[in-house]
């Protein structure tokens, strides 16, 4: 259904904000662009909902071409829904107006009765008769998830989406609105940072670095083999080494000019362990602990069920790990 060719863009002529980007995505499938502060994500977004005009590259929504603002006054497609970061709502109608505004008023019971079910995947129920200056950032947030469903968009563009909710309400909002999603096979491309929505909740991840891609495939496979350590770098703290060094602790020195990359719990903290190393930090994760140690004077993290006291004496092997360049 959607479908981007070697989309660029640049704000100055220096440097390209977004850089030869392609996207295929189905009706039913989630998108999520993963990078850095800066990597083009937003840009990216901008460009598909037309709020931007490519310098080239052609973006087609079930065959059509979607248009710039040099081609089209007012940005977008009525099946198309982009939030953005600023939520952007009407000031002076209460939230039930906002997210009613492009419902059709011919039907007033139809028209309250989608306000509601719309309310209640974003819990925004009790708002209804406020006014956005009224609301929190995060409640601003869901109002304006809420109008962007309201009137079934065939493909969702969400900045953001969850940025503004606390711990709590980020697992619920999300966990509904994906649901929903898949539900009324909605498309969806949303942006994050945080590694957990985009693993958990995507069919696809594309992950850019100064507006290229860097990496686009299912999460198991990016998790699994990140092209480099900038990729498994988003997913959090991990080890990495040099072949030689990595020939210190048991793996074969296969490639020369590569680097091996083994996450935190892929490093086994036991007694029966060939490596001895020496601990640095024990830092509570919740379910265990992060274990910082060094060894053959390089650093790792693992994860243990214990705590381990700062220059404790331990035992390891690397269990699992790939070699990226
Ligand atoms: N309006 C603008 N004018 C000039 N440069 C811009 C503008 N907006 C973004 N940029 C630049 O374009 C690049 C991509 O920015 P973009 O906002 O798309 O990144 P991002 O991945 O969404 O970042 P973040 O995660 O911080 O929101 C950055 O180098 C940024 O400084």
């Amino acid at each position: 259904m959607l479908n981007i060719k070697n989309l660029s863009y640049s704000y100055h002529q220096e440097q390209n904000a977004v850089e030869s980007i392609s996207i295929k995505l189905n009706s039913d499938e989630v998108l999520c662009l993963l990078g850095e502060s800066g990597s083009g994500k937003s840009t990216l977004l901008k460009l598909i909902y037309g709020n931007l005009q490519p310098d080239e590259g052609i973006i087609l929504f079930n065959d059509e071409k979607l248009k710039g603002p040099a081609f089209q006054l007012i940005a977008g497609h009525p099946d198309v829904k982009f939030v953005q970061q600023d939520f952007n709502l009407s000031p002076f109608i209460s939230i039930e107006e906002n997210i009613g505004e492009h419902l059709s008023n011919l039907d007033l019971d139809y028209k309250k009765k989608r306000i509601k079910e719309v309310a209640e995947i974003l819990e925004i129920q009790d708002l209804l008769q406020k006014q956005s200056h009224e609301l929190s950032g995060g409640q601003q947030q869901r109002v304006a998830i809420a109008k962007a469903i309201a009137k079934f968009p065939k493909l969702l563009l969400l900045d953001e989406p969850f940025s503004q909710l606390d711990a709590n309400l980020h697992l619920k909002i999300r966990h509904q609105l994906m649901e929903y999603l898949k539900e009324h096979r909605v498309a969806c491309i949303f942006t994050s940072h945080r590694a957990e929505d985009a693993l958990g909740f995507s069919d696809q991840i594309l992950i850019l670095r100064k507006g290229k891609a860097i990496q686009n495939s299912t999460p198991q496979k990016i998790f699994a083999s990140p092209a480099n350590a900038y990729v498994a770098s988003l997913f959090g703290n991990y080890n990495i080494l040099t072949a030689e060094d990595a020939s210190k602790f048991g793996i074969p020195r296969n490639f020369l000019n590569k680097y091996v990359i083994s996450y935190p719990h892929e490093i086994k903290v036991y007694r029966e362990g060939k490596f001895q190393g020496e601990v640095i930090h024990s830092r509570f994760f919740g379910k265990e602990y992060q274990i910082e140690f060094i060894a053959k004077n390089h650093f790792f993290y693992a994860l243990h069920p214990d705590y381990l006291k700062k220059g404790e004496k331990i035992n390891f092997d690397i269990k699992n790990y790939r070699w990226v360049y």
